[in-house]
């Protein structure tokens, strides 16, 4: 019988700001995203990360530590300027969000300039999001991946699948509209449950073959439409590795920009110790199998993983700490810990 899902942990969100002011930036926020003036106002006055072709733009300081630089909406400006475009281009940033002192937050896309041209104005470089997910610290990651999400779904989204006439954004970017059809398009995620299987004593992680070597991870799928969450969860894993599950717990959830915007519900599950044969399903999976603690707890160290002649890694390891695969992992070997 499954469990009803219960919080695990209470999230420093949750506790650490002031509600009065959460609330003023929650309705500044919503107010920018819906009113178009009160958005083209905020522009003035916001920042702006930078993307080019999708790529963020980074800067690393003296220290060599990488930061996302946030430019002003005038700063972004003269460099449309400097290099023959027109300023007016900036009215196309998207909104993100908005900083603890209510100022907007945008991303904006120069991949139709020249790249090198801009990250000399700008003392930066554009980077892959997966390599940026390395080099910043925790709260420029999600905000860089969101930053990306929002500007891809607006260049993937530009016409009605209706009428297949052209939609126009509003200011903020928190839609886009068909005016012949009258649809509106909201951006889109996949859902996704992503799930720590365990028999008591060891967890299960799988691979995909087109993992980097040697990594494994908690096991994960899309939902189908019109299932619950804890369906799709008892299906992936039935599916996958031929496991019936029998409790679960909710963990927390993430947003993965990656190869499109999902959204990735992680829990923790619970199988019959008796009934613990994995059987891998071979187009999904490459292989799945129990580790120890023992096994986990080292993996968990591993930042980057010694690599043989042709660059491949040598050991096992798993996902890094950004991926919320490596939080279920780190929760499981916590409780292991406490248990024992
Ligand atoms: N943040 C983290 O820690 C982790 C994140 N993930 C992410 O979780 C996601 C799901 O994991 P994965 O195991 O690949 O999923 P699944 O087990 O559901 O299998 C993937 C298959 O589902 C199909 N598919 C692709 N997109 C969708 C969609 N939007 N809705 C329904 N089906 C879809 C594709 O099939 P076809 O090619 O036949 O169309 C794809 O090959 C991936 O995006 C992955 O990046 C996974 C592990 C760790
Ligand atoms: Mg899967």
């Amino acid at each position: 019988m499954l469990q009803p899902l219960r919080i695990l942990f209470r999230p420093k969100w949750m506790v650490s700001r002031s509600s009065a002011s959460y609330v003023s930036r929650m309705r500044h926020l919503n107010k920018i995203k819906e009113e178009d003036e009160a958005c083209r106002a905020a522009l003035q006055s916001g920042n702006i990360f930078l993307y080019h072709k999708l790529a963020p733009l980074l800067r690393r300081t003296d220290s060599g530590i990488y930061q996302l630089p946030a430019l002003q909406t005038k700063d972004v400006e003269e460099i449309l300027e400097k290099l023959g475009e027109d300023k007016e281009m900036v009215k196309e940033s998207i909104l993100i969000n908005c900083t603890e002192q209510n100022e907007a937050q945008f991303s904006f896309d120069v991949g139709a300039i020249e790249q090198a041209a801009v990250e000399e104005l700008c003392r930066g470089t554009f980077v892959d999001l997966r390599k940026a997910f390395f080099l910043l610290r925790g709260s420029e990651a999600p905000l860089v991946a969101r930053g990306q999400a929002l500007l891809r779904w607006h260049q993937t989204n530009g016409f009605c699948s209706s009428t297949g006439q052209p939609t126009q954004r509003n200011q903020s970017g928190s839609q886009r509209v068909c005016h012949s059809s009258g649809i509106t398009y909201y951006p889109k995620m996949s859902p996704v449950v992503i799930v720590l299987v365990s028999d008591g004593k060891r967890c299960l992680l799988g691979r995909q073959s087109t993992f980097p070597r040697g990594m494994y991870s908690a096991l994960a799928g899309f939902c189908d439409i019109g299932e619950t969450m804890e369906e799709a969860l008892r299906r992936e894993i039935a599916e996958e590795v031929g496991l019936e599950v029998e409790s679960i717990q909710y963990s927390c959830s993430q947003h993965w920009p990656f190869p499109q915007s999902s959204f990735m519900v992680a829990c923790h599950a619970t199988v019959n110790p008796d009934k613990t044969h994995v059987s891998v399903d071979k187009v999904e999976l490459e292989d799945a199998r129990w580790f120890s603690l023992e096994e986990v707890q080292e993996a968990l160290t591993i930042k980057a993983p010694p690599r043989n002649n042709k660059g491949e890694p040598t050991v096992f390891w798993v996902p890094p700490s950004y991926a919320i695969a490596n939080r279920l992992i780190q929760e499981w070997a916590n409780q292991q810990h406490l248990k024992s």
